[in-house]
């Protein structure tokens, strides 16, 4: 929102404006030569108003608490700052040398086509100003980006700081800028885009901002230039060497060369000075005679003499030569590290968990650096499918293109970070032409590939990936501690990436489901691979069995697993919800089928007595099926799952599990009339070895009309059902059969009734109820009557 300006109006600059002489003084510095400058600075500011004249603004809630919390923050590595002000800079420039390849004009003449970045320093007045030769802001820009239009991140990163968040991650909530108030009470923006005239924006963080068109510095050309009015006790970045040490640090990947205007002390040759020595010659007066003789050497010689000077010039600070153009040997670890950390913006403790640097040739030429982050951003799968960013930035021959290309990576890899340099890409066509272009398939193509050859690097190396008998005398390396555990965080972090790949990655799904883990009943609570499960099958074993539903704990205990787990089958584990779809696409893996094992078509070898068991039991299923006819069942069958509950609910090979059931039925726009239709043909398997099995089909081969056998049959069934995962329908109806069970097993009679409320005695109470209600109204109503009433009745 928008203050009416001159609200605070500013007397102090206009009663005291700044001494010429101090502006003068001031030049050595470099923040400007002109000799008018002081002139023009008369209209600056003191360190305690804004300037006067300028539009006011107020910052948005936000932005305001975020600013608050950095101004008062006690975080000790305040150097941050610079690397987030770098790091800016050399986004503008990036900006505005994509737009220059179409536009060859818009870099401007001389120096203004300079794509560089200049950090000056004036100690007198303990400003600190970082300039570059970027894109710019217009007026638009600057009231937007610095302080009205909030970025999701604020939020998230004001969220993240009240619950002792770290600082130093503030550039990857997207809110960097406005880290400057670690060191900084006051701000100055001074920005020039090519479509605006040059504005200054300024702040003292104190809930507001000014803009105003800057008619009194120096011209910029082009760029922008933050001038920090330090602190007090931010001295320290005012020494070259300190900020010499920062810029080394920070900007070791940035692309653009950074400049110090650094002092320098040259002897150089003056002319004596005549005053000098005409002040000696008074002196030398009342000196002896052997000084006069020295006076008189000192005329024979020339008139000059050599006096240390201060001058000023510009240092480059850093060498631009982009890590991934470096041959990957000569790379050490350190430097990958940090090249990710200023890639992701990431400055946590942690490494990343893996990195490849490759270059790919042939017709498509690219070379490429991709690093998996330690840890998955918190909202990586909250809008999976509505977000376009990949994380990877793209280059085409050293030239910053974009970081929003979508087409270089498969939404389920957008977790990695890294960039691709192209040199077979064209430079000069439009962002959209570029996205069209055919290299950009085999890039992807390739990338993927690469990709998944660095994720299964990470298992490669860990040792607690690795099955003992496939190792083969490996000699544990030092490094083999550093790499333990290292497969198991990735699948923490980034597990569901994985399976989602194999959901929507065909071409790749063997590949994915390779890096496939999970629990199962033989891992013993660490994870395992299909690989493993093969290595680990029984003879005869076609299929791969698993089970899906909510906790391994309740898995265990599945009904569905008696038999399988008896004959010592491995069954995996199921319980994330995506991999209910995950299974509809993984079919297979190495030619062998998965079976859910909570599905019809379940083999386990041939039983001879299969057959006969059949035909015995032959009364009850035919009898039972008819019996369910209204409950959506199938089928009554023998089954070969059960060893200690007499029956189950199967569903059929192609519809959904119990455990999908219950996952879309817990969905909000989940649509009914869709899920009758997806909802699977129920079987109901008994258990031809168990007791009540065994009574059932004798008493209906007695009596099939015998009501209590068809009540116990349907109670069976719902138990049945929900031990299998399902959702019963109708609870009411299972509990009000389980209390007929009761009532038979407590020799109670079916018919016994509940007791029936004293009906005269119900009515009194009612009455009396009424009365007293009416009581309490009445003295509301009049309180002095029913004051006295009361005291009538104590009397
Ligand atoms: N030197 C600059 N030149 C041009 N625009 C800038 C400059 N510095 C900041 N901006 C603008 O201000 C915005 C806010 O900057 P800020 O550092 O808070 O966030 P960001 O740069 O988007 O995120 P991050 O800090 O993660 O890079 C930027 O997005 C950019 O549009």
């Amino acid at each position: 929102r928008k203050i009416h300006a001159n609200a605070e109006a500013d007397s102090e600059e206009l009663v005291n404006p700044p001494k010429v002489e101090e502006k003068i003084g001031a030049v050595p510095n470099g923040l400007s030569t002109d000799s008018d400058v002081a002139k023009r600075e008369a209209e600056s500011i003191s360190k305690r108003n804004l300037r006067a004249n300028a539009e006011k603004f107020e910052f948005q809630a936000e932005v305001s608490r975020l600013m608050d919390i950095i101004i008062n923050s006690l975080y000790s590595n305040k150097d941050i700052f610079l690397r987030e002000l770098i790091s800016n800079a050399s986004d503008a420039l990036d900006k505005i040398r994509f737009l220059s390849l179409t536009d060859k004009e818009i870099l401007g003449e001389g120096d203004t086509a300079k794509l560089d970045i200049q950090i000056k320093l004036d100690k007198e007045k303990k400003i600190l100003s970082i300039r570059d030769r970027g894109i710019g802001m217009t007026k638009d820009d600057l009231i937007k980006n610095l302080g009205t239009i909030a970025k999701s991140g604020t939020s998230a990163f004001v969220e993240k700081m009240q619950t002792s968040g770290d600082l130093n991650l503030i550039g990857q909530f997207g809110v960097g800028f406005y880290s400057v108030y670690l060191v900084a009470d006051y701000v100055e923006v001074i920005s020039k885009h090519n479509d605006d005239k040059q504005y200054v924006w300024e702040s003292k963080a104190d809930g507001a901002f000014a803009i105003s068109e800057d008619v009194w510095n120096e011209p910029l050309g082009r760029g922008t230039e933050i001038r920090l009015h330090l602190r007090e006790e931010a001295g320290e970045y005012l020494e070259e060497a300190k900020l010499k040490e920062l810029v080394k640090r920070y900007s070791e990947f940035i692309n653009f060369p950074i400049y110090l205007w650094a002092s320098k002390e040259v002897d150089v040759e003056v002319p004596a000075d005549e005053d000098e020595s005409s002040d000696e010659e008074e002196t030398s007066d009342s000196s002896s005679s052997e000084e006069e003789v020295e006076d008189e050497d000192a005329e024979k010689k020339p008139k000059s003499k050599t006096v240390k000077e201060t001058t000023y010039e510009w240092e480059l600070l850093n060498d631009v030569k982009a890590i991934w153009l470096r041959n990957p040997k000569e790379v050490t670890e350190e430097e990958y590290t940090k090249f990710y950390q200023s890639l992701a913006k990431d400055f946590s403790e942690e490494k990343p968990l893996s990195w490849s640097h490759f270059t790919a040739e042939g017709d498509v030429e690219f070379k490429a650096v991709l690093f998996v982050p330690p840890k998955a951003p918190q909202d990586l799968y909250e809008s999976y499918y509505n977000t376009k960013k990949s994380n990877l930035k793209l280059y085409v021959r050293r030239v910053f293109i974009s970081e929003e290309f979508d087409e270089l990576l498969p939404k389920y890899l957008n977790f990695l970070k890294g960039l691709v340099d192209s040199d077979t890409l064209p430079l000069n066509v439009s962002r959209e032409m570029l996205q069209q272009h055919s290299s950009l398939k085999t890039i992807k193509k390739k990338l993927i590939r690469k990709a998944l050859d660095m994720i299964r690097k990470i298992a490669d190396e860990d040792p607690d990936e690795s099955n003992d008998k496939d190792k083969k005398d490996v000699e544990k390396s030092s490094d083999d501690d550093e790499k333990k555990g290292q497969y198991a965080k990735f699948w923490n972090e980034f597990g569901k990436s994985i399976k989602l790949g194999i959901i929507e990655d065909a071409s790749n799904r063997n590949r994915l489901a390779k890096l496939l883990r999970f629990e199962s009943t033989k891992s013993g609570g660490k994870l395992a691979s299909l690989d493993q499960y093969i290595s680990r099958m029984k003879p005869g074993q076609k299929d791969i069995f698993y089970i899906t539903g909510n906790s391994k704990e309740q898995l265990e205990k599945s009904p569905f697993l008696e038999r399988l787990t008896k004959k010592n089958y491995e069954v995996i584990f199921f319980t994330d919800p995506v991999d209910e779809y995950l299974m509809q696409y993984l079919m297979d893996y190495e030619d062998k089928k998965f079976q859910n094992v909570s599905k019809e078509g379940l083999k386990l070898g041939k039983d001879s007595k299969d057959k006969d068991l059949k035909e015995s039991f032959k009364d009850l299923t035919k009898w039972w099926k008819s019996a369910l006819a209204s409950e959506n069942v199938d089928d009554v069958k023998i089954s070969n799952r059960l060893a200690d509950t007499p029956c189950v609910v199967v569903t059929s090979k192609y519809g959904w599990s119990a455990n999908m059931e219950r996952i879309m039925q817990s969905q909000t726009l989940s649509d009914a009339s869709k899920q009758a239709y997806m909802r699977g043909k129920r079987v109901l398997e008994i258990n031809p070895r168990h007791p009540i099995i065994k009574e059932l089909q004798e008493r209906v081969v007695k009596d099939s009309e015998d009501e209590g056998v068809k009540k116990t049959a349907q109670l069976m069934y719902q138990t049945a059902l929900m031990e299998s995962g399902f959702l019963l329908s109708d609870p009411k109806h299972f509990a009000s059969n389980i209390y007929d069970s009761v009532k038979s097993s407590l020799n109670i009679s079916p018919d016994a009734a509940v007791e029936e409320e004293d009906e005269a005695e119900e009515a009194e109470a009612e009455a009396e109820a009424e009365a007293e209600s009416k009581e309490a109204s009445t003295s509301k109503g009049d309180d002095a009557a029913a004051d006295a009433d009361t005291l009538k009745d104590e009397l």
